[in-house]
């Protein structure tokens, strides 16, 4: 296989409702979409979660399109590959820059999936038929958080996240745990938290929650294992894991004892399937994080969550939780708390709303040397 075409589309998509956190709101979703071509006119889509501001991580959609358009299409084009496995190796000479590398790995997995007749979720090895839907309520009020949470399980939601900080966890969590005492319920605090919070962290292991998310700085494993020896709460890291190494360590020190996969957070499918791997044979729970994608990023999430070791539901809900109108063709649905996995159509199984894209379309460029 040889990606011989390029094209960058950078889209603007409004949220149905802002989603907030402690760190920013999010109104209209900008991404990258990424769109490579093959020796043999294969398409395939990937798309860069990096967000319009380094909220989250230091990466952007400004920094995504320039390393993207410098350096990483450069080295990928005109290469022949025979497995999407060796474009890690292809990034090698780029640091960091995971969201950026992991957009164009996404496009290459498509390719490779297409070209051998079978799903993206069969190429990685998934066996699931279907995975179980969560979702997240930002921050907000506690009424409209409740009148959220009421709403999502309605919807039938099969676990429930909520963002957290100081002076705003205690107080929902035990609304929360009143109307629904038995709901599969987590909290992430985006790294709200210290060390100096601990007696105060202690008192979240009272609300039997699945885990707590990333309570720590975003770039910690070190306080995290103290924490986590003072908690009976599993901790779960987010930010501060970027590579299997990361994982590695972390799960040595004992800083956590569940992990989020983002395929953005660690620069691709195929380090995200070497996670699972190591996971999965340590009998450490993963699931599959969520960053607030288009249908294209939803759909390699539910390809990634359908390998056997994504025990736990993760942040996967369907595409009308976010937009009105979504990019893919059929949107992805949740019936009686799952989303179905495509293994019937080969790649990533949807079809992209080109008319859709192109509306939205704030600027395009194509590359082919
Ligand atoms: O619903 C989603 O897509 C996930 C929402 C979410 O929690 C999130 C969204 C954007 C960036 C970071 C995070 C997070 O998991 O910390
Ligand atoms: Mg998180």
């Amino acid at each position: 296989m040889m990606i011989q075409k390029v094209t960058l589309h950078h889209v603007r998509i409004p949220l149905k409702t802002p989603f907030a956190n402690r760190l920013t709101t999010v109104t209209d979703r900008d991404l990258i979409l990424v769109e490579a071509e093959d020796e043999q006119g294969s398409v395939g889509w990937g798309e860069c979660v990096a967000f319009s501001s380094p909220w989250y991580t230091e990466e952007t959609v400004g920094t995504a399109w320039h390393v993207m358009e410098e350096f990483l299409i450069p080295l990928l084009l005109h290469h022949r590959l025979e497995h999407p496995m060796e474009v890690p190796e292809r990034f090698a000479p780029v640091r960091r820059h995971y969201m950026a590398k992991a957009a164009l790995e996404g496009a290459v997995w498509d390719i490779w999936s297409q070209r051998q007749g079978i799903s993206l979720a069969q190429a990685l090895g998934g066996t699931r038929k279907r995975i179980a839907a969560g979702v997240v309520v930002g921050t907000g009020s506690p009424e409209d958080m409740m009148a959220t949470i009421h709403r999502r399980v309605d919807e039938g939601y099969r676990r429930i996240k909520v963002k957290v900080k100081p002076n705003a966890d205690v107080d929902v969590l035990t609304q929360i745990r009143k109307e629904f005492p038995d709901l599969p319920l987590m909290v992430d605090a985006n790294s709200a938290y210290t060390l100096n919070d601990l007696e105060h962290l202690k008192r979240l292991d009272s609300f039997k929650l699945l885990m707590i998310e990333q309570p720590l700085a975003a770039d910690d494993i070190v306080d995290h294992a103290l924490l986590q020896r003072e908690l009976s709460t599993p901790i779960c890291l987010d930010e501060s894991l970027h590579s299997l190494e990361d994982v590695r360590k972390a799960v040595e020190m004992g800083s956590c004892q569940i992990v989020n996969v983002k395929v953005g957070r660690v620069g691709g499918l195929s380090e995200a399937k070497r996670i699972h791997d190591y996971c999965q044979a340590r009998n450490i729970p993963v699931w599959c994080g969520g960053m607030l994608e288009s249908g294209i990023g939803r759909a390699h999430n539910i390809a990634l969550a359908s390998l056997a070791g994504f025990v736990l539901p993760g942040d996967i809900s369907a595409s009308n939780r976010y937009w009105e109108r979504d990019l893919i063709q059929p949107e992805v649905v949740v019936h009686n708390g799952m989303i179905d996995v495509s293994f019937d159509r080969p790649g990533i199984g949807f079809a992209v709303d080109r008319k859709r894209v192109e509306e939205i379309c704030l600027a395009k460029r194509t590359f082919t040397r």
